[in-house]
């Protein structure tokens, strides 16, 4: 038996980093949402007690340390299931890019070994299970669009956006999250307007959104890597309606209402930047699961 899933990635509309807590995360509100450039997992049903990964991508480990891996072992050991899976992924998702995309892959494969061996659980319990691998994993089990609270895990759906264009550029470096958080001085940084993005989304208001977008992590990796700002500029200048880091970076995103001006855009960026991408927002949970 094979199981396909797809795992799209994410982008946050706005981020805020409100403190930091006694067990070393921090308390967040982040409103997310799923754009169309996917991993695809593909997992076979194994007779024997074992989980195997497969990838092409050289950047991704395929052992325990891959969070596919890790979410394929946390149902095993909580459904107390005997049967094993191969996991393949396609890996279309930049790594360590502020996308979600490991966290994607996990969240396919928690969705999709529920299907494998007929667990049976509901979506809402695999969420819960996955907030156990990372901060992002419960978001991507639902994928749409939510606001995100806690750590991350504590996940309130949203209407999705209007549709629109949304140009994706990773320079050639890698961030870690953790190093952000560790260097993020929150009384320093910007904040967003959580409620005004929310409310904009609400009343699917392109302009609202445009306006309201912002990242409190931004600042931090512009400093650590000033091509992260000269992505924003350029973008800027080719008519993007909006610009901003996602995550904790370096991927820069631009949301792009016209069709004329997204190729614009992916122009002013090819040859300056290694991965250009444009993408649809899919924003509704239907379309991702
Ligand atoms: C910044 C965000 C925004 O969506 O995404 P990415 O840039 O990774 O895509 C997330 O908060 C990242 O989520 P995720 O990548 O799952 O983080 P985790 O593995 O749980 O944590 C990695 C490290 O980041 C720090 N961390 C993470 C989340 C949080 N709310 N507070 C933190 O301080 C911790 O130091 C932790 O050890
Ligand atoms: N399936 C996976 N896909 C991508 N990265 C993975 C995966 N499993 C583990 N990792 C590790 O997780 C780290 C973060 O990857 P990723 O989820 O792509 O980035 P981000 O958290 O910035 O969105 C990388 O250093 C990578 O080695």
């Amino acid at each position: 038996m094979v199981v396909l899933e797809k795992a799209p990635a994410k982008i946050n509309l706005s981020l805020d980093v409100l403190h930091k807590r006694n067990d070393g995360f921090h308390e967040v509100e982040m409103v997310m949402t799923t754009v169309d450039l996917a991993d695809r997992i593909e997992l076979t049903l194994l007779d024997q007690d074992k989980i195997k990964v497969v990838s092409e991508s050289r950047f991704v480990p395929n052992d325990e340390r891959n969070l596919a891996y890790r979410a394929a072992k946390l149902m095993k050991e909580h459904f107390q299931v005997k049967q094993g899976v191969r996991i393949f992924i396609e890996k279309n998702i930049p790594v360590a890019a502020g996308l979600a995309g490991g966290s994607s892959d996990a969240a396919a494969v928690l969705r999709g070994v529920n299907k494998l061996w007929g667990l049976e659980a509901d979506i809402d319990e695999l969420a819960e299970l996955g907030a156990e691998i990372g901060s992002d994993v419960s978001f991507c089990v639902y994928g749409g669009t939510a606001l995100a609270k806690g750590r991350g895990e504590k996940i309130t759906h949203l209407p999705s956006p209007p549709p629109c264009w949304v140009v994706l550029a990773k320079p050639a470096i890698g961030v870690s999250t953790q190093t952000v958080y560790q260097k993020l001085n929150i009384k320093q940084a910007e904040h967003p307007d959580t409620q005004a993005m929310i409310k904009a989304l609400e009343e699917k208001d392109f302009a609202g959104i445009c306006t309201h977008v912002a990242n409190t992590l931004e600042g931090v990796t512009t400093k650590l890597h000033p091509e992260v700002n000269q992505i924003k500029e350029k973008m800027s200048e080719a008519g993007a309606d909006a610009v901003l880091m996602s995550g904790s970076g370096p991927t820069v995103f631009a949301l792009v209402a016209q069709d004329a001006r997204v190729h614009r855009i992916y122009n002013s960026l090819k040859g300056f930047c290694p991965e250009v991408h444009i993408v649809r927002m899919l924003g509704n949970r239907e379309t991702t699961c």
